[in-house]
Order: C-alpha cells, then sequence, then structure tokens
C-alpha cells in the first residue's frame, strides 16, 4: 500500500435520538473537519444508530419512529447515513458488538460500495442545492479504514457510572477502534480520561474536539419544548419536526414511559453478577 496513502475513517454515533437535533448533525461535522484538519485522515462516512426500545430508558419513543426522523434529518447530508440494524434487535444490543457488526460489515463490503452510496447521496442533496462539487473517493489514494465511536462528553462521563459499562467493552471501543468525542457543557472530557485507567492507557485512541460555540441542544430539552407546545424550530431540521407534528408525537404520557423501569445495561450488569 502507498505509505501516504490517507487512512478513511468512517464515524459511529449510537444513541437515543429521541428525538435527532440538529447538534447531533454538528457532532459529525465538528468530528470530520477534527480530524482531517490533520491531513492524515479522510473522513469518508457518518453512520447514525438509534438504539433499540429495549434499552428502556424513560421516555423513549418507539424505534420506528426515531428511525425515520433520523432519515429525514440525514437527508440534508451528503456523508452521514443512518442503519437499523441495531434498532431492530430484540434485546439491547451493548455499544462494542454495535462497533463489532459495523466493523465486519465495512470490511467485508469493500471501499467502492461505501464510495458509490456517498457519490449516490452527494447527486440526491446536488439536484436539490442545484450545486455540482462531486468528488468520488476513489479520487484519493487508497488507503486502510478504521471505524471510530462519535459521541459527547457525557457519554464518556457515563463509562464511570458504576454497573453501566463493563471495563472490556470500553477497553475494546477505545483501544481497538478509538472514541472521537464533542465537548458539552456541564461535562468534563479531560478530566474523565485522566480519572480512568482504562481511558488514559488508549488516550491516543481519544479525540477530544472542542465545540467552541456554546451550544446547550438536547433531545430532553426538545421534548420538554414539545411537550408545553413551544417553537422548536431550528433546534432540528424542519422535516423531523413536521413528521413530529404529523404524528403528534412527544407528549407528558410519551414520557412516562418506561418510568420506573431499570435501565438495560443496568440489569444485564445485575444479571451477571
Ligand atoms: N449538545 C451536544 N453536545 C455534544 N454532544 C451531544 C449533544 N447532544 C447530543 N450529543 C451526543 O449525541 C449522542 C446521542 O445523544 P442522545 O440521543 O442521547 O441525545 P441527547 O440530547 O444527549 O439525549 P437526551 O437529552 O434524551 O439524554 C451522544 O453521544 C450525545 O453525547
Ligand atoms: N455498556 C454499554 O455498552 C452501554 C451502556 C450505556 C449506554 N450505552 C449506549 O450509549 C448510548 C447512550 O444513549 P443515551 O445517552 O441516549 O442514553 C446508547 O446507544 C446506549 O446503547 C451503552
Amino acid at each position: 500500500m502507498d505509505p501516504s496513502a490517507k487512512v478513511k475513517v468512517v464515524l459511529l454515533a449510537c444513541g437515543s435520538f429521541n428525538p435527532i437535533t440538529n447538534m447531533h448533525l454538528r457532532m459529525f461535522e465538528l468530528a470530520r473537519d477534527h480530524l482531517q484538519d490533520a491531513g492524515r485522515c479522510d473522513v469518508v462516512k457518518g453512520i447514525i444508530s438509534p438504539v433499540g426500545d429495549a434499552y428502556q430508558k424513560r421516555g423513549l419513543l418507539e424505534a420506528q419512529h426515531r428511525l425515520k426522523m433520523a432519515r429525514l434529518a440525514a437527508e440534508t447530508s451528503d456523508w452521514i447515513s443512518v442503519d437499523g440494524w441495531e434498532c431492530v434487535q430484540p434485546e439491547w444490543v451493548e455499544t462494542s458488538k454495535v462497533m463489532r457488526h459495523h466493523h465486519a460489515e465495512l470490511m467485508t463490503s469493500d471501499l467502492d460500495q461505501v464510495d458509490a452510496e456517498r457519490s449516490a447521496k452527494r447527486r440526491k442533496v446536488e439536484e436539490t442545492e442545484n450545486i455540482s462539487s462531486f468528488q468520488s473517493f476513489s479520487d484519493t489514494s487508497e488507503g486502510e479504514i478504521e471505524l471510530k465511536l462519535l459521541c459527547g462528553a457525557d457519554v464518556l462521563e457515563s463509562f464511570a457510572v458504576p454497573g453501566l459499562w463493563k471495563e472490556e467493552d470500553i477497553e475494546e471501543i477505545v483501544g481497538r477502534y478509538g472514541l472521537v468525542c464533542i465537548t458539552r457543557s456541564g461535562s468534563d472530557a479531560q478530566k474523565i480520561i485522566n480519572q480512568l485507567d482504562v481511558l488514559w492507557r488508549n488516550r491516543k485512541n481519544i479525540h477530544v474536539v472542542h465545540e467552541w460555540v456554546a451550544n446547550d441542544i438536547s433531545a430532553t430539552h426538545v421534548r420538554r419544548a414539545l411537550r408545553r407546545r413551544q417553537s422548536v424550530r431550528y433546534l432540528l431540521p424542519d422535516a423531523v419536526m413536521h413528521y413530529i407534528q404529523q404524528h403528534e408525537l412527544y407528549s407528558a404520557e410519551s414520557e412516562r414511559k418506561n418510568a420506573g423501569v431499570v435501565l438495560a445495561p443496568l440489569q444485564r450488569c445485575t444479571m451477571t453478577f
């Protein structure tokens, strides 16, 4: 292989996406800029993977709606797509296993296929926006492909919550694959990397990306505003907002869903001891 070849990176974001917001999409853009800035890699694809219903988080809307909203949101991007594998699994799947699944998929699907998908998406967006700037992966030199988990600093902090993540899973995520973490108000990414040995050992595989625009958009805030019939315009893509209105999603009742139920990872942890 050409030693100057760039590594091709695929970013995977796992979460509830309940609902997807503009900040979720922005995370991908921030991560791509950061990784490409050093010039050693080419971020070729972003994947959004909504968690399945069996995660049992309070207020978690049915996967079919979250998936649909994520797909509507991703239509505005030529490189981010949505994958429904995780959310159709009958049981909750550990994030390390979700990564294993996508890694295996990437290893078997050749890069030309990833390229063809991106080209098709790019053309669709260009048709809508009436622009032309198409460049294929094949225009860049050949390189290996890496999968990295993309998350906000709150997820990094959650690694320290007793019983929520197994140490070997964190080791696999950061050691084998790698992590890109976007700073988020209220969470201190560097502090947690310093505190957890498993993160400190693998710190070279953790990219902390600073979001300089103070941004508190969260799905919780969006759901609260919707319950109060306040505007959520510009917090999420218009198509997602219209879908929510059309299906009358997010009410006081939907927020009570799974109330009192122990989150799946914590249940699993109790079972293994
Ligand atoms: N404002 C934000 N800044 C940085 N990361 C974010 C932000 N909002 C969401 N994320 C990240 O997006 C991923 C998916 O998040 P998730 O669907 O849980 O959204 P959320 O807004 O945190 O949800 P909720 O408010 O329901 O807990 C997570 O890695 C989360 O850290
Ligand atoms: N042990 C684990 O693998 C583990 C534990 C907790 C959350 N998660 C994942 O992190 C994401 C968190 O999403 P929320 O921030 O919406 O709760 C979900 O995709 C969930 O599956 C994984």
